[in-house]
């Protein structure tokens, strides 16, 4: 993928801005506050529905405007299409173009010329994969980021989950406001009936998921983290699923979920956890060894969306040089720019690594609501020059 157009308006200090972003690498350059993370938060709520710093409904929409819009146009390129011993080649197959207005409460969005009436027709279009100062959360966070992690990867790469995905929440949804509500115990029948009917298959597809994700996670993780030693993913499917169905899990632990009050079991409790060779457990890992190994999970991703889709996913990345060291700033910059795929860098300047490396990017200055760049300005008052 693409991107030729980006354009954002009233979100957080941008009132209106148009991009052009260049293949390859695009390094977004501006002082502190300038709004270089805004650009990145915009691809990323095209992708996510929600930006990386919370939702839109938490400051994104610029003070004093009703709603914040993002329009982008992409081309989306086969990258098998043909091969050098250097980089894939690709070839364009199709123009696509997306809009989002959101107002924190209310949203739409259009695809292609046409309305949507779910958030997720959006997000399954376009693919951005974020490396972020929050991005540590990955694996030394709470269990629902990696669940969220797991569920975008098989949101776009795995054509059937999200319609059982959306009858699990749906059926979990009903059984715990029976729950809430003390209602009598056969009417948890049908909903039990209904949540192990989903959930068996959800669990299915992420287990296949993640174990389709092991190998270049860890090879990954091998490059970038070689002092962890040799580390093993393990998935935990939010049950007993070795001793038992879910369907017996879950009458196992109606009592317990009744006195509760919702549901204890099941694959809205999955994760994933790494164990590592060298150290006892993520919490020996130093903040730096979280990151890269939060990197290594998300270009791994990435590797597997483009595999399995033919879709290089976009790679941003917010203020690379204060969360990387140079020798790691250089090795994945140096294997982004070999795949091919196009990458969104911020930074309060340019990165040493990328002025010596050789690297090839396109720079754009970002300062009061504007955007310069190599291939123009743009910005409130201004039109491409
Ligand atoms: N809802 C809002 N309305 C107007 N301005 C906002 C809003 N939310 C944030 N801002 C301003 O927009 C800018 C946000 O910038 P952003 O975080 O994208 O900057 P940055 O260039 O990434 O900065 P840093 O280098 O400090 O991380 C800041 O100047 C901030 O004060």
């Amino acid at each position: 993928m693409r991107i030729t157009r980006l354009d954002i308006r009233n979100l957080r200090a941008f009132e209106d801005v148009q991009l052009r972003p260049a293949p390859g690498i695009n390094f977004f350059a501006g002082e502190n506050g300038a709004g270089k993370t805004s650009i990145l938060e915009a691809l990323h709520l095209m992708a996510y529905g929600r930006s990386f710093r919370g939702r839109v409904r938490d400051g994104l929409v610029r003070a004093g405007q009703s709603a914040l819009e993002v329009f982008v146009e992409w081309d989306e390129s086969s990258p098998g299409a043909g091969t050098t011993d250097e980089a894939p080649v690709a070839r364009p197959l199709r123009e696509r173009k997306a809009g989002l207005r959101h107002s924190g409460h209310d949203w739409s969005g259009r695809l292609d010329g046409d309305s949507v009436a779910q958030l997720g027709e959006l997000c399954a279009a376009l693919a951005v994969i974020t490396f972020e100062p929050g991005s540590h959360t990955l694996i030394s966070g709470s269990a629902d980021v990696r669940r969220r992690f797991a569920d975008w990867g098989l949101f776009h790469v795995e054509p059937g989950f999200f319609a059982v995905w959306r009858r699990y929440s749906r059926a979990l949804r009903q059984r715990n406001a029976l729950l809430k509500s003390r209602a009598p115990s056969a009417h948890l029948d049908t909903w039990d009936h209904e949540l192990a009917q989903a959930g068996e298959p959800l669990n299915r597809l992420r287990q296949s998921y993640l174990d389709a994700l092991q190998p270049g996670f860890l090879d990954l993780l091998r490059e970038l983290a070689p002092a962890l030693g040799e580390s093993r993913l393990d998935y935990l499917p939010g049950w007993r699923r070795d001793e038992m169905p879910l369907a017996d899990a879950l009458l196992l632990a109606r009592e317990r979920d009744q006195h509760a009050g919702f549901t204890s079991i099941g694959p809205h409790r999955a994760d994933w956890r790494i164990h590592f060779g060298a150290i006892p457990g993520r919490d020996a890992l130093s903040r730096g060894q979280a990151k890269l190994t939060a990197l290594a999970a998300l270009l791994a991703q990435a590797d597997h969306l483009a595999t399995t889709t033919g879709q290089l996913p976009i790679i941003a990345f917010d203020d690379l040089a204060s969360e990387l060291d140079r020798a790691h700033q250089v090795r994945v910059l140096t294997r982004l720019a070999g795949t091919g795929a196009q990458v969104f860098v911020t930074g309060t300047e340019v990165p040493p690594v990328l002025a010596d490396s050789g690297i090839g990017y396109t720079l754009f200055h970002v300062e009061h609501g504007a955007v310069h760049g190599d291939r123009g300005v743009w910005g409130a008052s201004a039109g491409p020059t």
